[in-house]
C-alpha cells in the first residue's frame, strides 16, 4: 500500500468511526431526553426519535444515519415496545412500528447522504471551476511571457503578457508553431526546447535577442516539458522575461561597483547619520586608512583643525539645502598629516524625500595646490633674483595704499636703478651682469625690514616699498644706507671687483598721488632727477617733477608736430686745421625754430628725441640736410674737405644704418669720402662686441668715422686699435679750463699722444681762448673747434673770411 493509499484508508476510517459516533452520541441523547421525559407519550414513542436520526444523517451522512437509526430502533423496540424490556415481538402493530420506524431511518439516512453528496459535488465543482479560473489568471496575468506548446512546438495557450510582447492576438498565435513566429530564435534557445521535449525537467539561461526593429533586449528563457495524463510528454511550457532593464541595472551596478573600485578619486558612503557604510581603495590611498579602520565611524575622524564649526555648519546646511557641496576642505591623513582635497558631498534620498546616505567624492589636490603655489611663485617673482615682481610689487602697493587711507598714515615708494650698469653688461657679458644683480638685490635685502618689500622690476631698477612711515625722512634714511651698501665693490665670481652706485627717486603716498601707478611715475620721475644730479643720490618727488613731465609731453608732441612743419634746421660750425690756420672742414649741428619758443638749441631737445624714438627721423634730416648742402658747395666750388654729422646712439644702434647712410648718400649725390659720421664713446661702448661690425659696415662705404666727446665714457682704450676710426674729437670739458687746469692739459696731452702713436687725427673741441690755441698748437693737435673762431651758424652768416678763405659762395 502507498502512502498516500494508507493516509486515504487512515482518513476513510477516521471518518467512518466520526460519524458512528455522531450517530451514537446524537441518538443516545434524544434517547435520554425521551426516557426522562417523554417515556409515556406511547404511541407517539418513536416520534422524538426521528430528529436524532435526522441530525445524525445530517452531520454523520448515510453512516451516522444508519448507526443512529439501528441504535434508535433496537432501543424504542427494548424499552418502549410491549413487553417492554425485551425485544418480543408483542404484536403486528408493534412490529410495524418498528419496523417503519426502522424504514424511515434508512429513508432519512438515504436521503441526506444524497444530499451530502450533492452540496459537496456543488462544491467541489466550484472549487474546481474556481481553481481553474484562478490558474488561468494567474497564467494569462503572470508578469512573464508564458506559453504551452505542444510537441510540434505550436501554441497551445500564451500569456497575456507574451501576447502583449508580440503585439497578436491569442487567435494569432494559438495553433501557429513558435518557430514560424520566431524564425529568428538563436539556437541555444532551441536547444533547450529540444531538450525540455526529450523530458529534461528545466533548461534556463539568459539570451541576447536582437529584434526586428534593431533595438537589443536581454531575455531569460525557462523551458520545461509537461506530461499527459498517460505521463508522456505532451509538450513543453516556455517563461520568457525581458530582463533589459534588469540586466541594465546590473551592468550599471557592475560599473559603479568598477568605478567605486578603480576611481582615483576618494569615495566614502555614510548612512543619514553619517555613519561610514564604504570607501573605496583611493580613499584608503590617500587617507592612509583602511576600510576596516573606517567602517562604522564617523568621518569627523579625518577633521583637520584648519576649518572651524561654522564652515562645518555652513558645509551642511548647503548639502541639505542644494542637495550637494563642493568645495575645498582640508582633511587629516591617518599619518597626522593635513592636506587639501577638492570634495563633493551628495545627499541621497529615498522616494519620500529623506535622507538615507551621503556620498563624499575627493581628489588629492596637494600636488595641484603646490604647483599652484609655485605658478605664482612665478607668475609674481623674478626669476633672476627671487624678488617679488611688478606684478606683486602693485598688489602690495594697493594693499599699502588702502591701509594707509584707512589708518591715516603714510607709505614710500623708493625707485632703485644702477648706475652705468649697461656697462657692466656690455664690457663684462650678462652672466656677469646677472650675478652683479643677485648680489645686489641680496645686499639691498639685508638692509631692508622683514616688513619691507623689494621688488625687481626689470633690468637694473628695484623698487622698495616702506610701509608704516612715520616720516618721509625714513624713506631719506633708507636711500642713504640703500647706496652705502653699494659702495663696497661687488667681487664677481671671474674674481672682477665691480663698483656700481644706484640713483633713488622717492614717492610718498598718499601725498604724491592716490594710485599706485601714481605713485610708481613719481618715484620714476624723482629718480631721474637723482641721475640728473649726479647718480649716486636720491631726490624727492616733487610737484615741480610733474611739471617737468608736462612740458616733456608737451614738447614731445610739438617735436612730432616740427618734424612734419619743417621747424628744423643746421648751423655749421668750421673745424680749424691746426697747422694752416684754415677752416678745412665744418661740423652740422642741429637748430629748432620753434614758433613763439625762438631758436631752441639742441641740449634742450635732443635727449628727449632720443627717448622718445623721435631722434631717427630727425637724425635722417640731418643727415640728409647736411650731404645736400656738402654737395651745393662743393658744386659752387668751395674747397672744403668735411661735413661732419653727429650720429645719435639710436641711430648707431639700427642695424640697417650703413644702408640707410647709403641711401642718403646716393641721394643727395655726395661721395662718402667728404661725410663724416661723429659717434660719442659712449655711444660706441654701449654697443659693446657689436659696435666693431657697426663701424665697419659705415666705414666700408667710404666715409670717414671720429670719435666725438673723447674721454666722457666708459673708456676702454683697446677699441681705439681695433674700430676703424679717423678721428678722436677731445670732449670740450678737458680743453676748458686750460690752461689753469694741470690734470686736464695732462689729459690732452696724453690723448693726443696717444692718437698720433696710433695715427689718428686728433681734433681739440671748445677752444675759446688763444692760450688754449697755443697749447694745442704745442702739442701739435691737428685740428680744433671753438668760438674762438665761429659759433655755429647758419650757411648764410658765414662770415666774410671764411668764404674768403673757403670760397664758399652763397648757396
Ligand atoms: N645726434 C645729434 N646731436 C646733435 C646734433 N646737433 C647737435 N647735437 C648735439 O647736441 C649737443 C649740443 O650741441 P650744440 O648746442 O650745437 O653745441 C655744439 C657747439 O655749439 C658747442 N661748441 C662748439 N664750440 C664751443 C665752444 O668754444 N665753447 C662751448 N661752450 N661750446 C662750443 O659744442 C657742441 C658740439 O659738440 P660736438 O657735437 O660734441 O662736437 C652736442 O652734444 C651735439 O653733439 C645732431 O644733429 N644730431
Amino acid at each position: 500500500m502507498t502512502e498516500r493509499m494508507a493516509k486515504a484508508w487512515d482518513n476513510s476510517v477516521c471518518d467512518g468511526l466520526y460519524r458512528i459516533g455522531v450517530g451514537i452520541v446524537i441518538t443516545l441523547t434524544a434517547f435520554g431526553l425521551q426516557a426522562a421525559f417523554w417515556a409515556d407519550l406511547s404511541p407517539y414513542v418513536w416520534l422524538p426519535l426521528y430528529p436524532a436520526i435526522f441530525f445524525s444523517s445530517r452531520f454523520g451522512g448515510f453512516l451516522g444515519g444508519m448507526t443512529s437509526t439501528t441504535l434508535a430502533t433496537l432501543l424504542g423496540w427494548y424499552f418502549f415496545v410491549p413487553v417492554r424490556f425485551s425485544f418480543a415481538l408483542a404484536s403486528p402493530s408493534g412490529l410495524v412500528s418498528i419496523l417503519l420506524f426502522f424504514i424511515m431511518g434508512v429513508l432519512l439516512s438515504l436521503t441526506h447522504e444524497q444530499l451530502r453528496r450533492a452540496n459537496r459535488r456543488t462544491a467541489d465543482e466550484k472549487t474546481s471551476r474556481q481553481t481553474h479560473e484562478r490558474t488561468h489568471l494567474f497564467i494569462e496575468q503572470a508578469p512573464h511571457c508564458i506559453a504551452l506548446l505542444d510537441r510540434d512546438l505550436r501554441y497551445l495557450a500564451v500569456s497575456r503578457r507574451w501576447r502583449l510582447e508580440l503585439g497578436r492576438g491569442c487567435d494569432d498565435l494559438v495553433g501557429r508553431r513558435h518557430y514560424d513566429v520566431h524564425p529568428d530564435i538563436p539556437e541555444d534557445w532551441k536547444r533547450g526546447h529540444r531538450a525540455a521535449l526529450a523530458g529534461e525537467s528545466l533548461s534556463k539561461d539568459e539570451a541576447r535577442w536582437v529584434q526586428a526593429d534593431g533595438t537589443e533586449h536581454v531575455y531569460r528563457w525557462v523551458s520545461c516539458p509537461w506530461t499527459e495524463q498517460n505521463g508522456t510528454v505532451g509538450g513543453i511550457i516556455l517563461s520568457v522575461e525581458d530582463i533589459t532593464a534588469d540586466d541594465r541595472a546590473e551592468k550599471e551596478a557592475r560599473l559603479t561597483a568598477t568605478m567605486f573600485d578603480h576611481s582615483i578619486e576618494g569615495i566614502t558612503i555614510t548612512d543619514a547619520e553619517g555613519t561610514i557604510l564604504a570607501v573605496n581603495p583611493a580613499f584608503t590611498a590617500i587617507t592612509g586608512y583602511s576600510a576596516e579602520e573606517l567602517i562604522g565611524k564617523n568621518p569627523r575622524l579625518l577633521k583637520s583643525d584648519r576649518h572651524d564649526t561654522a564652515f562645518y555648519t555652513q558645509m551642511f546646511k548647503t548639502i541639505l539645502s542644494e542637495g550637494y557641496w563642493r568645495g575645498e576642505i582640508w582633511n587629516r591623513r591617518k599619518s597626522g598629516a593635513i592636506y587639501p582635497e577638492w570634495m563633493t558631498i551628495s545627499v541621497v534620498r529615498d522616494a519620500k524625500g529623506d535622507v538615507v546616505n551621503y556620498i563624499g567624492t575627493f581628489i588629492d589636490i596637494s600636488r595641484a595646490k603646490e604647483s599652484e603655489e609655485q605658478l605664482f611663485h612665478l607668475a609674481h617673482h623674478d626669476p633672476l633674483t627671487g624678488l617679488p615682481n611688478r606684478l606683486l610689487l602693485l598688489s602690495r602697493v594697493h594693499h599699502a595704499m588702502a591701509c594707509a587711507d584707512r589708518d591715516g598714515g603714510k607709505g614710500a615708494l623708493l625707485f632703485l636703478d644702477l648706475d652705468h650698469f649697461k656697462n657692466v653688461n656690455d664690457s663684462l657679458g650678462h652672466a656677469a651682469g646677472d650675478e652683479l644683480l643677485q648680489a645686489v638685490a641680496q645686499r639691498y635685502s639685508n638692509r631692508l625690514r622683514e616688513a619691507d618689500t623689494l621688488c625687481r622690476m626689470g633690468g637694473d631698477e628695484f623698487i622698495v616699498l616702506l610701509e608704516n612711515l612715520r616720516e618721509a625722512d625714513r624713506a631719506a634714511d633708507v636711500a642713504r644706507s640703500l647706496i652705502e651698501e653699494l659702495k663696497v665693490p661687488f667681487r664677481l665670481s671671474s674674481g672682477r671687483d665691480v663698483f656700481i652706485g644706484t640713483s633713488v627717486g622717492i614717492s610718498i603716498f598718499p601725498d604724491d598721488g592716490k594710485d599706485a601707478g601714481k605713485v610708481l611715475s613719481c618715484a620714476d620721475a624723482a629718480m631721474y632727477q637723482a641721475k640728473k644730479g649726479g647718480r649716486n643720490t636720491y631726490r624727492f618727488y616733487t610737484e615741480s617733477l610733474t611739471e617737468v613731465a608736462n612740458q616733456r609731453v608737451a614738447m614731445e608732441v610739438a617735436l612730432r608736430q616740427g618734424l612734419e612743419r619743417g621747424e628744423f634746421l643746421l648751423h655749421y660750425q668750421p673745424l680749424i686745421d691746426m697747422s694752416s690756420m684754415r677752416p678745412v672742414g665744418v661740423e652740422a649741428l642741429l637748430r629748432w625754430q620753434r614758433p613763439g619758443a625762438g631758436l631752441v638749441p639742441p641740449g634742450q631737445f635732443i635727449p628727449l628725441a632720443e627717448e622718445t624714438g623721435l631722434i631717427l627721423p630727425l637724425g635722417e634730416f640731418v643727415l640728409g640736410a647736411a650731404c645736400s648742402q656738402m654737395k651745393r658747395w662743393l658744386e659752387a666750388g668751395a674747397d672744403i674737405e668735411t661735413v661732419a654729422v653727429n650720429l645719435s646712439a639710436h641711430q648707431f644702434h639700427q642695424a640697417d644704418i650703413a644702408q640707410r647712410v647709403a641711401a642718403i648718400l646716393e641721394e643727395t649725390g655726395l661721395p662718402p669720402g667728404y661725410l663724416e659720421l661723429e659717434i660719442t664713446e659712449s655711444a660706441l661702448m654701449d654697443f659693446g662686441e657689436e659696435a666693431e661690425t657697426r663701424l665697419r659696415a659705415l666705414k666700408d662705404l667710404g666715409l670717414r668715422l671720429a670719435i666725438d666727446d673723447f674721454g666722457t665714457g666708459y673708456s676702454s682704450l683697446a677699441y681705439l686699435k681695433r674700430f676703424p676710426i679717423d678721428k678722436i674729437k677731445v670732449d670740450q670739458s678737458f680743453v676748458r679750463d686750460i690752461p689753469h687746469d694741470t690734470a686736464d692739459m695732462e689729459i690732452v696731452a696724453t690723448v693726443v699722444a696717444m692718437a698720433k702713436n696710433l695715427n689718428l687725427q686728433v681734433l681739440a673741441e671748445g677752444v675759446e681762448t688763444e692760450a688754449q690755441l697755443a697749447y694745442l698748437r704745442h702739442l701739435k693737435c691737428d685740428a680744433a673747434q671753438g668760438y674762438l673762431f665761429s659759433r655755429p651758424v647758419p650757411p648764410l652768416e658765414f662770415p666774410p673770411l671764411w668764404n674768403a678763405v673757403l670760397g664758399f659762395g652763397v648757396v
